[in-house]
């Protein structure tokens, strides 16, 4: 058996996984975070699959993307194996093809403090080629973010423009960049925004990619292309077409994007039903309730929304955005996704934008 990797700790748990910080095996061990997707579902899977694909297109090409440094396929209770960098397993392939759940999903691990280490067997000869892959689980490994999410980093330190205006632009060349690629993200939140901390400042990670999609490379004008129908995102970040049911481009990004910066420059909160710790993000006022914007405006294309917010919000605040800024968010806002700029226009707008302070 060969030790990869040592697992030290469960920071967390998602919607379909657990997350665990450990090391790389070796004296420098670098620090990476675990994650471990069980395969119990073939909708399941393909959200996996989603993820390690966008996530393998991305790896280790921008500073503001989440890099992957390896996948490992679970085969047995206590049998993983390095996923080559250009394969998928095939039996998940197919199941989420087909709809039905691999054979061998009886051996979920759960991971005790006795096994806390992530070993691959060595293929033996040539047997393993007539083996068929069960696989259980996926466990991805990537660089780990110690600085949380973005509401967690965000929210326990005092209001700071400086490194909300650093926050901004490090997304927007995130999305930039993956736009570039291609790659629509469909879930931004800043849940999905993690952080790294720097001697310099923060440093901002996009990171998962379940409900991302990939499409032709998208150049300046192609934004326009309607490429998807399914709505998904989470309410209070989805663009006014998404929550319409109607075709949705690209674009769809930009306007959850904006809901993101308005919610750093101005430290806008809300407290999500059943939820116990506050998340950053923008909405419209509509007597004693919160509206997501997105809804506000599917509802009532016209709405003016006014920014900086009007209202009274518990201190600490930052100071409000400048008027060249607040103009940004409002064409990020727009209810028509053709309004607003594309990722490739919103760097440079965004740069102007912070230079007329
Ligand atoms: N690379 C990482 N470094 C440090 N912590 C991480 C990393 N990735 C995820 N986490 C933490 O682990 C937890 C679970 O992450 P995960 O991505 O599985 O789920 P999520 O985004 O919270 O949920 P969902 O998939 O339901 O939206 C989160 O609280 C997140 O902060």
């Amino acid at each position: 058996m060969e030790e990869l990797y040592i697992l030290q700790r469960e920071v967390g748990r998602g919607s379909y996984g657990v997350v665990f910080e450990g090391r790389e095996k070796g004296a420098q061990g670098d620090r990476v975070a675990i994650k471990r997707l069980p395969c119990n579902s073939p909708e399941c899977i393909q959200l996996y699959l989603q993820e390690l694909w966008v996530m393998r297109t991305t790896s280790q090409s921008h500073p503001n993307v989440i890099a992957l440094h390896s996948c490992l396929v679970q085969t047995g209770p206590n049998t993983l194996q390095l996923l080559k960098p250009s394969r998928l397993p095939l039996d998940l392939v197919e199941s989420a093809l087909k709809g039905t759940v691999p054979p061998g999903q009886k051996h979920n691990t759960k991971v005790t403090n006795s096994n806390l280490s992530l070993s691959r067997k060595r293929p033996v000869g040539r047997t393993t080629k007539a083996v068929p892959r069960r696989c259980s689980a996926l466990w991805l490994v990537m660089e780990y973010c110690e600085g949380g999410d973005l509401n967690q980093y965000i929210l326990s330190q005092p209001p700071d423009e400086e490194r909300n205006h650093s926050v901004i632009k490090q997304l927007s060349s995130a999305i930039a960049f993956l736009h570039r690629l291609g790659i629509v993200h469909r879930d931004l939140k800043p849940d999905n925004v993690l952080v790294q901390l720097s001697k310099s400042g923060p440093i901002i990670k996009v990171a998962d990619f379940g409900l991302s999609k990939m499409t032709e490379r998208l150049s300046e004008g192609d934004q326009t292309r309607p490429a998807f129908s399914s709505t998904c995102g989470s309410d209070f970040y989805m663009a006014p077409e998404v929550w319409a049911g109607r075709n949705y481009t690209a674009q769809a990004d930009i306007f959850s994007l904006g809901v993101l910066f308005w919610a750093v420059l101005e430290r806008i909160t809300f407290l999500e039903d059943g939820c116990t710790h506050e998340q950053l993000g923008a909405y419209y006022v509509r007597g004693r309730w919160l509206t997501p914007l997105g809804e506000a405006l599917c509802q009532n294309p016209g709405l003016q929304l006014v920014i900086p917010m009007r209202g009274r919000r518990a201190p600490p605040l930052p100071p409000p955005p400048a008027p060249a800024l607040c103009d940004l968010l409002l064409h990020m806002l727009a209810s028509d996704p053709d309004a607003r700029p594309c990722a490739q226009e919103l760097e440079g707008c965004l740069r102007r934008a912070l230079r007329q302070r």
